[in-house]
C-alpha cells in the first residue's frame, strides 16, 4: 500500500537523522538533515535537503535522490541516490550511495575534492 513514500524520519548507520516532509504528487520533497558527524562541538544546525522519488513504480520499491547543502564550517554538498526496499517483515530501508563535494581553494585541488561512499537509512518514524 503506502510503503516507501519517503516522508517521515530516517536514521543512517552514523546516527544522523533525516526528516523528509510531505512528498508532492510529482515525487518531489524537501526536508532537513541533522548530521551526527562533524568536527566541531558546536550544536549542529539542521541542513536543508531537497530531492525526488519515483512514484509510478507498482513494485513500491522506488528509486530516489536528494541533495544536502551542509550548514557548517565546510562549504560542502552531498548528493544521495538510492532505492527504498521493504523486507519480509515490512521494514523499509533506504540503500544509498553518496558523493560529498567540498569546496576547495583552487582547480589544482579539484581532483581530491569529491568523496564517495554508501549509507543505509532505516525508518525511525
Ligand atoms: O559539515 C559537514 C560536511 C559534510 C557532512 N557529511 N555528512 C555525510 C556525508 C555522507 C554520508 C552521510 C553523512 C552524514 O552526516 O550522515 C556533514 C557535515
Amino acid at each position: 500500500p503506502c510503503k516507501c513514500i519517503l516522508s517521515g524520519q530516517w536514521q543512517n548507520d552514523l546516527g544522523s537523522q533525516v526528516h523528509i516532509f510531505d512528498v508532492e504528487a510529482d515525487g518531489s520533497f524537501s526536508g532537513e538533515y541533522r548530521t551526527a558527524v562533524s568536527a566541531t562541538q558546536a550544536p549542529i544546525q539542521p541542513a536543508l535537503l531537497c530531492g525526488s522519488q519515483q512514484l509510478h513504480g507498482e513494485g513500491q520499491q522506488p528509486t530516489f535522490g536528494f541533495t544536502v547543502n551542509w550548514k557548517s564550517f565546510s562549504d560542502s554538498t552531498t548528493v544521495f541516490v538510492g532505492q527504498c526496499f521493504v523486507d519480509k517483515s515490512g521494514e523499509e530501508s533506504l540503500h544509498t550511495m553518496w558523493l560529498l563535494r567540498e569546496e576547495v581553494n583552487s582547480g589544482k585541488d579539484d581532483w581530491k575534492a569529491t568523496r564517495t561512499g554508501c549509507n543505509v537509512f532505516t525508518r525511525i518514524a
